[in-house]
């Protein structure tokens, strides 16, 4: 990936012309293109610890070029980009180390704990909350220890329906695996196509058939971690037990702070025969949440179930190529079925008859095949809006259904009042519970002169909203560097010290990480 864009090179498109004329009724437009070349600082690590660091892993695996350290420079939010755009690669890590297997991965720890070298476990690079920024103070140098090399199927049990999957494993690449054995794991991001399973992990991330496969930390059965005081292994005798507090919980979600995730057992699932995707529409977005509410109670979810308020169904964020056509007005809902024929059709017709009673109008498969097939496109929209100046971001959060209200306008009052006027804020529903559900807000914005700065101001704005509201900071992106100071509100400060006890634990010279995730 490109450290200024998202994605494939070979997707990156400007915006056509009529976009761009409906954009700019909206946004004053202008050119800013990222700087093309970029200078990385010099590596700062000593030559003799690069020594080091060869006899541990071999020459070839220590890497120290400008196009290497550049691409592991941060994640891909878009405060990242824009530090990126304007040329600031200050963050750039001083050497990238590629283990080969979990042996290699403690033996570098052992050798940055020895040394003081802060280490930064690199997946896929797409986190979009800072996770991949490490605090160099009072260390020799940052390693960035990517896991692009352990990428394999390391076991299966097909009795079990269990894979034990490597960490560098690519959304993508894990799927592929599992398929030669008619098997999957049904986890799809946006960021699916980049992504790792230890990221997925490291981070709780939630797919966008969540609805039907769970989040990613649910579908994880066990995990092993390599720590700089030795080897965890959890969970790998039995689906679930009474043994005390589950120590996987404290793994999943530690975004590199407590060790690095090397092995990964998930639970999986036969290829679906079926899938299928349609639209409903509902006259207003309380509406259709009250709809979802009412599935998830019944037991009777989808494996995709999303729905957009009026502002994201009007411009139709999920078809870029048809911003402004026919069928915008109201909320549009996507449900999607997958699995065996009969399963799906009983699904299908239970769910229909629960959505016509609501009040509910089909709209055929014609949204759902549109929605399937551009569903990881928006990030290159991003990019080609950043392109003609115009701020674009997203947040989420989670809240219990009582409260989804008051923290839909809550956000969006904060958002709207602290990018001023022309600040336009969409809003989907995607991930939801019996309990309640996630919220997903993009906005778009006037860059102007400081668009970071603006959208830093922005963000705080939106982060105490949500935390003034009793949610929860965030549902899937993780905690970073960018909600780390409104993680005490959440979990308390005995919480805090928790967290702060257990990494001096696991990584008593405070290698793992440092800044990322604990306060
Ligand atoms: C365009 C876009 C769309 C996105 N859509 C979604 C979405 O739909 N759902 C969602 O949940 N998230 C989404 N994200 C966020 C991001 O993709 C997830 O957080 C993802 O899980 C990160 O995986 P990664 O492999 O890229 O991890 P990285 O970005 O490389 O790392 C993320 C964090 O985990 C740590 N880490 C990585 N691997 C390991 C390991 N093996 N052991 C220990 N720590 C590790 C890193 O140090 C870092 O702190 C999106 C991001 C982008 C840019």
């Amino acid at each position: 990936m490109p450290v200024t864009r998202w994605g494939d090179p070979a997707h990156a498109a400007p915006l056509p012309d009529g976009v761009r004329d409906l954009v700019g009724l909206v946004f004053s437009l202008g050119d800013t293109p990222a700087k093309a070349d970029v200078a990385v600082p010099a590596p700062a690590l000593a030559a003799d610890l690069l020594d080091g660091l060869r006899a541990v892993v071999g020459a070839d695996n220590v890497v120290l070029d400008d196009t290497a350290r550049r691409q592991r420079t941060r994640g891909k939010s878009t405060p990242d980009l824009l530090r990126q755009r304007s040329g600031d690669l200050s963050d750039a890590p001083d050497v990238v180390v590629r283990p080969g297997d979990h042996d290699d991965v403690q033996a570098v720890l052992d050798y940055a704990a020895e040394h003081r070298i802060a280490v930064v476990p690199f997946g896929g690079g797409t986190s979009v909350t800072g996770g991949l920024i490490a605090d160099r103070d009072g260390f020799a140098g940052v390693l960035s220890l990517d896991l692009g090399r352990m990428r394999s199927l390391l076991s299966l049990d097909p009795i079990s329906a269990t894979a034990t999957l490597g960490p560098g494993l690519r959304g993508p690449e894990a799927e592929a695996l599992l398929g030669e054995h008619g098997l999957m794991l049904g986890h799809l991001p946006q960021s699916f196509e980049f992504a790792t399973i230890g990221g997925f992990a490291a981070t709780r991330s939630s797919g966008q058939a969540s609805a039907g496969y769970g989040r990613f930390d649910s579908m994880v059965v066990g995990l092993r971690a390599a720590t700089p005081k030795g080897e965890v292994r959890l969970g790998g005798t039995s689906p679930s037990n009474a043994c005390g507090p589950d120590l996987r919980e404290l793994f999943l979600g530690s975004e590199g702070a407590f060790g690095v995730i090397t092995e990964v057992t998930v639970r999986v699932r036969p290829v679906p025969e079926v899938k299928q995707y349609e639209g409903w529409q509902w006259p207003s977005f309380e509406a259709g949440a009250d709809a979802m509410r009412t599935l998830a109670q019944g037991d009777l979810l989808p494996t995709v179930l999303r729905l957009s308020d009026e502002n994201e169904t009007a411009i139709n964020l999920a078809r870029p190529d048809a911003i402004g056509g026919e069928g915008a007005g109201g909320c549009l809902m996507i449900v999607g079925y997958e699995g065996t024929p009969s399963a799906t059709a009983a699904k299908k017709a239970a769910v229909t008859e629960v959505l016509t009673g609501l009040g509910g109008t089909p709209l055929g498969a014609e949204p759902g095949t549109a929605w399937a097939a551009g569903r990881f496109n928006a990030p290159y929209l991003r990019d080609s809006l950043l392109d003609v100046g115009v701020l674009v971001e997203t947040l989420e959060t989670v809240t219990f259904w009582s409260n989804r209200e008051r923290l839909y306008g809550a956000v969006k009052s904060a958002l709207e009042g602290a990018l001023g006027e022309g600040t336009m804020v969409l809003c989907h529903v995607s991930h939801v519970y019996a309990t309640g559900c996630s919220l997903y807000f993009t906005v778009a914005s006037a860059g102007g002169e400081q668009p970071l700065e603006r959208w830093l101001v922005a963000k705080k704005a939106a982060n105490d909203a949500i935390v003034a509201s009793g949610a929860s900071i965030t549902h899937h992106h993780a905690v970073g560097t960018d909600h780390r100071d409104w993680l005490a509100p959440e979990i308390g400060d005995l919480g805090v010290d928790v967290l702060r006890a257990v990494k001096r634990e696991l990584d008593p010279t405070g290698i793992l990480n440092p800044g990322v995730l604990i306060p």
